[in-house]
């Protein structure tokens, strides 16, 4: 009878190590929280009933995969590796014939090469290349995914002002700062550069596979599981990414930590030129990040922050700009691949940099 007891004491006590070895645990804002090992799936449609799982996700694995419609992933990245090919200056791109601000093409030489073009869904009308009418509807199918993303972020936390952060519909490429937008990566073979570890600027980001994977999250981000590859996690017809960037760091004040991510130069060197199609959801103009009320007292001088302030607001105090934050500062810890936690903010050699140099 004891040794019965012995031996079922015995596996109780095995089912509860493994179960604690399958969680993953992190050490996050003071306090331990668990992930599992393989991260969970959300469908878009059932973001909002499930907004804990995702929102759990997001927080402390640092990224949350969604299952979405992604049906004209296949034909804009078809579309855009074509274009690359057979226009390697991308001149005649297709989306618009004038400057009307729904499309811009950008050619990047450092850190390391990289062809842009940044689309947003903000006009209307039908393209006659229906590769380029692909690209917009899934421009214009990221942004809405982003707002609901975004949306059960909001009610999760009870930070219902967070939408009001970004605009309904895209605004045009030339009407704002950094506006949300679908970029367009469209890298050649010969890469030099490292991973080129950063964080981006905006609120969310919402990336479908690119071509094929070379999208790294930091190492520094434990909670990552089995690959670093983070498009190896994803069903490519239907998966996306979700992670946060600075703006959302600094609009929850840190209840969510941005993923420090770069892309693979080992495989880009790989010879064949790759696309990816990140959706960057960011404050409008005019929008203004306040403090959260937990936000720590040693970081309220952070507070409000803007891209592009709106003239009469808040006249006569000081605004952090959010851009340069980003760029100079807090981007800047992260070149190493390090997550950056908002505290270190709180140091006195730093409050005395921010507020000197980067209030507007
Ligand atoms: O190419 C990728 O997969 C990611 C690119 C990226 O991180 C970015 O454009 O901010
Ligand atoms: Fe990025």
């Amino acid at each position: 009878m004891h040794s019965a007891w012995v031996c079922c004491h015995v596996r109780r006590v095995a089912a509860i190590c493994t179960a604690a070895f399958a969680a993953h645990f992190l050490y996050l804002g003071g306090c331990f929280a668990a992930v599992g090992r393989v991260p969970k799936k959300v469908a878009a449609a059932d973001l909002i009933p499930r907004q804990a799982e995702f929102c759990q996700e997001l927080k402390h694995r640092g990224f949350a995969i969604v299952q979405s419609d992604l049906s004209r992933r296949k034909e804009a990245l078809a579309w855009l590796e074509g274009l690359a090919e057979t226009d390697p200056d991308l001149a005649d791109f297709g989306l618009s014939s004038d400057d009307d601000g729904l499309v811009r093409y950008q050619r990047v030489d450092f850190p390391r090469t990289v062809q842009r073009l940044d689309v947003t869904p903000a006009g209307s009308g039908a393209l006659a290349d229906p590769g380029a009418e692909a690209t917009l509807g899934l421009a214009a199918d990221l942004h809405a995914l982003s707002l609901t993303c975004l949306t059960a972020v909001a009610q999760h936390e009870k930070l219902p002002e967070l939408l009001s952060l970004v605009a309904d519909r895209p605004e045009p490429l030339n009407c704002a700062k950094e506006p949300s937008i679908m970029r367009a990566n469209i890298y050649g073979g010969q890469d030099g550069a490292g991973p080129c570890w950063h964080l981006d600027l905006g609120l969310l980001t919402v990336a479908p596979a690119g071509s094929w994977p070379a999208l790294m999250a930091s190492p520094f981000h434990d909670s990552i599981g089995e690959t670093a590859f983070l498009e190896e996690l994803l069903d490519p017809d239907r998966d996306v990414l979700v992670f946060a960037g600075t703006a959302l760091v600094l609009a929850t004040a840190a209840a969510y930590t941005g993923l420090v991510h770069g892309v693979s130069a080992g495989r880009l060197k790989q010879g064949r030129a790759r696309v990816s199609v990140p959706y960057f959801l960011r404050p409008r103009s005019g929008a203004v990040l306040e403090k959260p009320p937990w936000c720590d007292e040693s970081l309220a001088y952070l507070y409000p922050a803007a891209v592009q302030a709106e003239g009469g607001i808040h006249t006569g105090q000081p605004m952090l700009d959010l851009l340069r934050f980003h760029r100079d500062l807090y981007g800047r810890l992260c070149t190493r691949g390090q997550v950056v936690p908002l505290s270190a903010f709180a140091a006195e050699d730093l409050q005395q940099k921010v507020r000197q140099d980067f209030y507007l």
